[in-house]
Parts: structure tokens; C-alpha cells; sequence
């Protein structure tokens, strides 16, 4: 039997295990080396995992936040004495408090927003208990679960179908893509990785290329483990190579994910995106956002609305990871670590400043096509996206 104090392999793509009553999550500053799951046991342990990125992704966290507080309250916070008033106030105050975690991705505020809507409905229906509040919740957040798979695979087929059409062929194609948006960002499946994964059961896809996306390197850690446990033909790029691939190599598209979408098509994304986008128009690189409609924020009419994210600066002056035991330069390129020995390295001159937005806008006029579960949003005449589109509402 192994020996559960031991770190294993990472094997996994599954970011999120929960079953009613207990929610575990793969703590993501791991990977690609080691699969450990972490217990999320209350909100407090969800928003502290959040801000660390032990989970990250605008749709995962939305999940594990909501999640976390229907473990909570499976596993008794309605105690003897609450009321329906104050089961209603003590879940909207910590679903307030979980939105503060990271502001940028509007998921985490959407899931939040629909279920304090729900529980104030229950509480305003005729008879209400702490138990019904309850109960209403956990189930509302289990369907968000549930409904992010589907909808990312819906996704993953109307953006590679949208792909294949701008390109004009169903076959050989290539395509990059940024930051970490598979099923470790997600519920499963991913949104542009989803489209990456679309097009490669399809027989479509020839190559994958995917950036580092420094400052944390959820590319060469995240994207790169899952292209690889997916058997996907792919190649890792540093962030600043993006403009030679794509004069070099025949690029269909670059497909990116979303942390929050405004009403005009301006998209909030891992920093990064925004010059991938510029490149992109330069060499006429078809440009695609791949995002769920809990992503679109019509509250937020363009990205000047959109407040961005800065993490703490020694993101950028520090890399962690495991120790290298070999030679890599002797033994033709293989890289041999040992996991467990996890360090930290610095390389920058130390008294520089860090500037360090973990997100920047695309202009909706350097995109393409915003693709959502509900189908895909170009831009109309005015040369915005009419987000309303994909909720049915224009
Ligand atoms: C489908 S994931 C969307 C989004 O989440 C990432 O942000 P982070 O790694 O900071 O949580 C990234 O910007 C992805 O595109």
C-alpha cells in the first residue's frame, strides 16, 4: 500500500472532489510534480486557498468558494437557536466575504449573486426553516458543479467548429494559447483548453502551443501537465516568443480564457493576453476568447470598468519548484527532480520594484469571437461584442 504521508506523481485533472459534506481540492502550487489533495472544511479555508492559488481559474474558484460553504453547512453551521433570518444573513455574509478573495474574475460574484437571490426567495416563500434555507443552497451549489462540465464542453465544440470555419479546412491546424484554462481551472474539461481538446478528438488540431504566462507560470505548469496527460501534440513557449511563432509558424488561432468578460466585449484575462491579442492582429492570427456566461458581466459596460487584480511582488522575483538532481546539459535535455525537496530561487537584483497585475483588458476591438456556452458572439457594426446575445437576451 502506498504510504499516504508521501507525495505521489501527479496523475490527475481533476481540481475539485466533493461529494455532500466534504470538498477536496489538488492544491495546484504543486503541480505538475506532486497530486495532493487538501481538505476545504469551511469558507475560511476556501478563501485562504483561493488567495494562494492552491486553486485558481475563474470558474474552479467560483466552485470551491460556493462549494466550501455547503460543506459548511451540511456539516452543521445551522445550529439550534438560528432562525431563517439569520441562516440568510450568515450565508449572504459569507458569500460576501469569499468574493473578496481575488476581485477580478466576475464568476466567484455571479455564483454568489444567484444564491443569495435563492435563499432570499426561500426565506420570502411561505414557511421557511433554517433546514429548507439550507438545503436550497447546497443544492444550488452542487447544480453549479454540475452545469460548468456541461458547459464547457459546449464550449470546446462551437469554438473549434468556429475555428475550423475561419481557417477553412477541418484539419491542420495550430493554435496558441495562454495561461491555465483546462480542467484544473474549471469543474472539468476547460474552456480554450476545452476548444484545444475539441479539436484534437476531432482529428483537427496538428499542434498546441502554450506560454509560460509569467509571473506564475500557470502555462509551463498547468496547461503544459494537462496537454501532456491528454496526449495533445504541443510545445511550451516563454511569454516572449509569442511574435517569432506566429511569424514562423501557420497559427489558426490563439485561444484564451476569461476571467472577466464587460457588456462591450472588452476581456479581463491573465496578464499577457492583451499583447497576444495586439500580435495576433499584426500577423491576422484569428484572435478567440473562450469564456461561460457566469464570465460575462453586463453590469460592467466596457474594461475600463473592470478593477484588475496586483499580487504581491515576490511572485515575480521568486520561482519555486523541485530540485534538479541531474545534469540536464550532460544527459541530453532530460530533467530529473526530486519532489520531494521543494525550494525557492531568486534571480533578480535585489531593491528592484515589481509591478505585478495578475490580469490586463483585451479590447473587444482586437477580438474575433467570444465563444460561450450559449454560442458564438462577434462583433456587430459598432464593432463591439453584444454580450446580451448569449444569454438570450437580444
Ligand atoms: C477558465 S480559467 C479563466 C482564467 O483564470 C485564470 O486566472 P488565475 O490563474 O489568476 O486564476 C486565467 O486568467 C484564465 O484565463
Amino acid at each position: 500500500m502506498a504510504d499516504p504521508t508521501q507525495p505521489v506523481p501527479a496523475t490527475t485533472l481533476l481540481a475539485i472532489k466533493y461529494t455532500r459534506g466534504s470538498l477536496e481540492i489538488l492544491d495546484q502550487l504543486l503541480l505538475p510534480h506532486q497530486s495532493i489533495y487538501i481538505p476545504i472544511n469551511d469558507v475560511l479555508d476556501a478563501w485562504r486557498a483561493i488567495k494562494q492559488m492552491q486553486v485558481r481559474g475563474a470558474p474552479a474558484i467560483a466552485i470551491v468558494a460556493t462549494l466550501s460553504l455547503a460543506v459548511q453547512l451540511n456539516n452543521g453551521l445551522v445550529a439550534a437557536g438560528d432562525t431563517p433570518d439569520s441562516t440568510v444573513q450568515s450565508i449572504h455574509e459569507k458569500l460576501d466575504y469569499l468574493v473578496t478573495s481575488r476581485p477580478t474574475a466576475v464568476n466567484l460574484a455571479d455564483a454568489a449573486g444567484k444564491l443569495k437571490l435563492l435563499t432570499q426567495n426561500v426565506l420570502a416563500a411561505p414557511s421557511p426553516t433554517p433546514k429548507l434555507i439550507r438545503d436550497a443552497y447546497i443544492e444550488a451549489a452542487e447544480a453549479m458543479l454540475t452545469k460548468d462540465v456541461e458547459d464547457n464542453k459546449a464550449i470546446g465544440r462551437l469554438g473549434a467548429n468556429w475555428i475550423a470555419t475561419a481557417a477553412g479546412r477541418t484539419n491542420d491546424i495550430r493554435v496558441l494559447t495562454h495561461c491555465n484554462t483546462g480542467s484544473l481551472a474549471t469543474a472539468s474539461y476547460g474552456t480554450a483548453l476545452g476548444i484545444i481538446r475539441s479539436l484534437h478528438s476531432n482529428l483537427s488540431l496538428a499542434h498546441a502551443y502554450c506560454t509560460e504566462t509569467r509571473p506564475y507560470n500557470q502555462g509551463s505548469r498547468l496547461t503544459a501537465y494537462e496537454l501532456v496527460h491528454e496526449k495533445i501534440p504541443a510545445t511550451l513557449i516563454t511569454d516572449n516568443m509569442a511574435a517569432a511563432l506566429m511569424s514562423q509558424k501557420d497559427i489558426a488561432a490563439v485561444v484564451v480564457g476569461a476571467d472577466r468578460v464587460a457588456a462591450n466585449g472588452d476581456t479581463a484575462n491573465k496578464i499577457g493576453t492583451y499583447q497576444l491579442a495586439i500580435l495576433a492582429k499584426f500577423f491576422g492570427v484569428k484572435f478567440v476568447v473562450a469564456a461561460p456566461t457566469t464570465s460575462v458581466d453586463l453590469n460592467t459596460k466596457s474594461g475600463e470598468g473592470i478593477k484588475i487584480e496586483h499580487r504581491p511582488g515576490w511572485e515575480v522575483l521568486v520561482v519555486s519548484g523541485p530540485t534538479v538532481t541531474n545534469d540536464p546539459a550532460a544527459d541530453g535535455g532530460e530533467v530529473a527532480v526530486n519532489v520531494l525537496d521543494v525550494r525557492s530561487v531568486k534571480q533578480a537584483a535585489n531593491g528592484i520594484g515589481v509591478f505585478n497585475p495578475s490580469f490586463d483588458v483585451t479590447p473587444a476591438a482586437l477580438i474575433d469571437a467570444i465563444v460561450t456556452e450559449n454560442g458564438v458572439v462577434e462583433r456587430n457594426a459598432e464593432g463591439f461584442f453584444p454580450m446580451e446575445e448569449a444569454f438570450g437576451l437580444k
